[in-house]
């Protein structure tokens, strides 16, 4: 184990300072794009205006004979392409590929002062964000980079699962993490072809009324095939100070189920989930902006108790020391999305110059 009074210390000469606090800035999407597709490209600027992150996918999902391009696009984009508030992530490939050291090399260098997280895939333990600690601050120091690029791993291995604690403490450059459903499920050999959401096979019954009669009166309710693992990532990254995202949902035209999963990602605790279509924008929007009158509730709350101590009846609920904090954690996340977005401003009752 390294010496807990170096972890601060950068891990090569002239590489910057690692962060103490992960910054958290609106964070409700990851939008995924792959630089290479020309269309996709085009499209950025006005992508980028309604998302929070975007990000340039190298790994799967871009084909081998296109992975070059990929990169060269997204060097372009971070050359060429004004994001505003929006931060530019990207997807490197896996770190056992032939890609990855020319990903992070080229990328770093290019437009390593652009590049606010690396996604890194396939995380099975602290070893590998390690592998990633030493190597960026190599090429932080030769690039001359002075904001430290942050961390984001893939938990979507079942060696990653087991790991996901030491994963979420292994460096100051953890951001967070995000699950990623489809990996994880052929790791783990589960009998599904989906990327994320539900399964109808994957449920529980109610006994039967009769010993005789088996099949009617019984009532089946398909259950939550992530809620585990997603529980794990939430506790190793809140308890390490950094953000859990819920991770790919591939049922594009589903957009009921997409936003069902969402929330269950959002109510648990994840700040944030990824979209792959223009689609998934909005939604993710909508579900990660807490809504309206759990906010005005929250308010409310916080303003009748001012000191959050003590036992109160507030319409009909009892409120003590632990909703208020729960209220308070809504009223944060309302105040920092209310800074970007004015109708939300509204929404939740803050004047401009309160938010
Ligand atoms: C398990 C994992 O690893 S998930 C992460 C890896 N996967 C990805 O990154 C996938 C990203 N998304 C995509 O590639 C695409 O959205 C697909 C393949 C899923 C669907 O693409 P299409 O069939 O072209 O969708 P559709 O026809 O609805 O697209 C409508 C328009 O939106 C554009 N578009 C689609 N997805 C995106 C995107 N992610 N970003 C920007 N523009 C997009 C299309 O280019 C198309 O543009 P056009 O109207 O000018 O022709
Ligand atoms: O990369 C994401 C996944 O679900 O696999
Ligand atoms: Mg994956």
């Amino acid at each position: 184990m390294r010496n807990p009074r170096d972890f601060l210390k950068p891990l090569c000469v002239g590489a910057p300072d690692p962060v103490t606090e992960i910054p958290f800035p609106p964070s409700r999407m990851i939008h995924f794009f792959d630089a290479g597709n020309e269309k996709m490209r085009a499209k950025l600027p006005d992508i980028a205006a309604k998302a929070d992150i975007v990000l340039g996918n190298l790994e799967d999902a871009v084909p081998v004979d296109r992975k070059e391009a990929a990169r060269a696009g997204l060097v372009e984009v971070g050359k060429t392409i004004d994001l505003g508030s929006t931060q530019l992530w990207t997807r490197v490939n896996a770190l056992d590929s032939p890609w990855v050291l020319e990903d992070l090399t080229t990328l770093v260098t290019e437009i390593g002062d652009k590049l606010d997280v690396i996604m890194v895939p396939k995380v099975e333990g602290a070893w590998d964000i390690h592998y990633m600690d030493r190597l960026l601050a190599q090429l932080e120091s030769r690039a001359g980079i002075e904001k430290p690029i942050l961390v984001h791993a893939i938990l979507e291995t079942a060696q990653g699962v087991t790991n996901v604690e030491e994963i979420a403490s292994a460096s100051p450059r953890m951001q967070g993490m995000s699950f990623g459903p489809a990996d994880l499920a052929a790791s783990r050999r589960m009998k599904t072809t989906r990327v994320g959401g539900g399964h109808p096979g994957y449920q529980t019954i109610t006994d039967p009324t009769s010993a005789d009669d088996l099949e009617t009166g019984r009532v089946r309710s398909q259950q939550d095939l992530w809620h585990y693992s997603i529980g794990r990532m939430v506790d190793a990254c809140t308890a390490n100070g950094i953000l859990p995202f819920y991770g790919p949902f591939g049922d594009i035209k589903d957009t009921v189920a997409c936003e069902v999963q969402f929330r269950a990602a959002f109510l648990m605790g994840c700040v944030g989930t990824w979209s792959l279509h223009p689609v998934q924008i909005d939604i993710a929007k909508k579900v990660f902006s807490p809504d309206p009158d759990e906010v005005l509730f929250a308010k409310k709350v916080i303003e009748a108790i001012p000191d959050g101590r003590g036992v109160h009846m507030i319409d009909g609920k009892m409120q003590d020391d632990a909703t208020w904090k729960q209220c308070k954690v809504m009223v944060d996340l309302a105040q920092m999305l209310a800074e970007k977005d004015p109708e939300l401003a509204e929404a939740y009752g803050f004047t401009p110059a309160a938010a």
